[in-house]
């Protein structure tokens, strides 16, 4: 047990007591701290193999996060965050505290979580990919996760031992290299598998904050008994896995009928209370406002700008399989539009401090049958309207009334961006496709992929042009949605790239048959 805990080597370099806390001394002097000591970073990172002793497991009854607690110092580093205005123009003066339960300004606006940009800029962009880079890939409590990874940027102040986590994140930057080839002449496109997460889709990254923070609150006394959401089936799966995990009540309201059975047996499984409601998203949305206004229910929509504190951590993480350079282009499709903003947050915070030089233009994609966006957008920004949204294979995004409008707005027109649509069978045909290249995606990433195929036609998206199309949830979620198209049953739909199974005789005559035509059709030398 002794030469066990001689030679345990602490996962938490930055937290050693031979090095003290730069927050502590003033800059100059932290400076000076830093270079007279060993570079905690460097050397954890690049061992010296004849200097470092040999790493030995944790005592058997300490886990992941009786050690981070053991590390714990309590100590933020002086990083803070607070809720104020979400506010284009003007500075707010107005702010809440991350443990008050607000989710509107007093004006009835959205809110945005600001961080303490003086605090994060005492360390310069170097320090900050370091750091992240040294946590990708460990199970170090909180850090294994793709969003605790970037905690100090995330929510400082929140004890480690808080946080409800499911190590989400760290999702594949995927190189569509045939699709891009075969149908885009392209060479350096990406698809950023944010739906191969915990619950299958994007929504983990957001969630893990929030329920932190409904955690800690709760444990504050603060008076939260459930959390609740209004989903089209994704958010509602995160949400009641994360509770789940933690103990904490979850209640979700989904539109009867409107979202795939794999969503839906989600929150089923993971014990929340569902109730299906005979309307669409936009009047779920309009009931869960209503109700936590009244009830002591958390609010865990993308209203919540907790949420997005989590989900910008995508952004930082394309950057940081790009080893910090910054792609053309990002596409993201859009339907409340919490996500398109988010990502613009997470790049810009990383231009702001000093990681990269400059943002990608980004591209927001709706489905045609659920476009407000796009529709306010083409009128040159003047009139948003919202629209009531149409039945669409993307059903996740089949909002008209999307509660982030003006975050998106100013997501799209601070990063030189643009908004594109797709029609049903546009967005099918190219899921279609892709999974011909080996995917198997959503229809809400073919809806991006679709503004990807027109911005590339158009001559918009060069071919040489390094292309993130985000993908937004897993395609197993959407499956009846494939069956249907590859079954050709899709009335009005031409299916051009269905390929339905092919019905066989069970005798070797008839099976040899259909296997020569096949191969003919591949090689002519048979
Ligand atoms: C799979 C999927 N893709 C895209 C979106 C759109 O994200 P946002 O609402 O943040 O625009 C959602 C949810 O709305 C979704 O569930
Ligand atoms: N697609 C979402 C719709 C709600 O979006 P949110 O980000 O505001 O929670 C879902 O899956 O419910």
């Amino acid at each position: 047990m002794a030469a066990t805990t001689l030679f345990y080597s602490s996962p938490f370099p930055l937290l050693q007591p031979s090095k003290p806390t730069p927050s502590f001394l003033p800059i100059k002097a932290a400076a000076a701290a830093a270079s007279a000591s060993p570079d905690p970073i460097k050397s954890s990172t690049s061992p010296d193999p004849s200097s470092t002793p040999l790493k030995h497991r944790r005592p058997a009854d300490i886990n992941i996060r009786d050690e981070a607690r053991r590390h714990s110092t309590h100590n933020h580093q002086g990083f803070s965050a607070k809720y104020v205005p979400f506010s284009p123009t003007c500075s707010p003066t107005e702010s809440y505290s991350l443990d008050e339960i607000v989710y509107r300004s007093r004006s009835g606006g959205l809110l945005d979580v600001q961080h303490d940009m003086d605090a994060l800029k005492r360390y310069d962009g170097e320090y900050w990919k370091n750091l992240f880079d040294s946590r990708v890939g460990k199970t170090t409590w909180p850090y294994g996760s793709g969003v605790w990874s970037k905690k100090e940027w995330v929510l400082p102040e929140i004890d480690s031992d808080d946080i409800v986590s499911a190590f989400e994140g760290n999702s594949n930057l995927f190189w569509a290299e045939r699709f891009g080839k075969q149908f885009l002449g392209m060479n350096d496109l990406w698809v950023k598998h944010c739906g191969i997460s915990h619950t299958g889709s994007f929504k983990d990254l957001g969630m893990t904050v929030l329920v932190s923070q409904v955690n800690r609150l709760r444990k504050m006394n603060r008076p939260v008994v459930g959390v609740g959401c209004a989903s089209t089936g994704d958010t509602s799966a995160a949400l009641s896995a994360y509770c789940a995990s933690a103990g904490i009540p979850s209640i979700v309201f989904l539109p009867a009928n409107r979202i795939s059975l794999a969503q839906l047996v989600q929150p089923i499984a993971n014990g929340a209370f569902v109730l299906s409601i005979d309307t669409d998203f936009d009047g779920c949305m309009q009931l869960i406002r209503e109700v936590t206004a009244e009830l002591p229910i958390y609010l865990a929509n993308s209203l919540n700008s907790l949420r997005l504190e989590g989900q910008k951590t995508a952004a930082i993480e394309i950057l940081q399989q790009f080893d910090w350079e910054v792609p053309d282009w990002v596409i993201v499709p859009g339907g409340n539009l919490g996500n398109i903003y988010a990502f613009y947050k997470g790049f810009h915070m990383c231009k702001e401090l000093g990681l990269v030089d400059r943002i990608p233009r980004l591209v927001c994609a709706q489905a045609a049958n659920a476009n407000p966006l796009y529709l306010h957008y083409k009128s040159g920004w003047k009139d948003f309207k919202a629209v009531k949204a149409n039945t669409t294979f993307a059903s996740a995004i089949q909002i008209g009334d999307p509660v982030s409008i003006d975050r998106a707005v100013f997501a799209l027109k601070n990063s030189n961006g643009i908004v594109e649509e797709a029609t049903e069978e546009e967005l099918m045909d190219a899921m279609a496709q892709a999974d011909s290249t080996g995917m198997f995606i959503c229809p809400h990433t073919g809806v991006a992929l679709t503004a990807l195929f027109k911005l590339r036609n158009s001559g918009v998206i060069g071919p040489t042009d390094r292309t993130v199309v985000v993908s937004t949830a897993h395609g197993l979620k959407f499956t009846q949605s494939k069956i249907d198209y590859h079954s050709n049953d899709i009335g009005d739909m031409a299916c051009r790239y269905a390929n339905p199974p092919v019905q066989v005789k069970a005798d070797f005559g008839s099976v040899m048959d259909v296997l020569k035509k096949y191969l003919l059709s591949k090689d002519s030398k048979i």
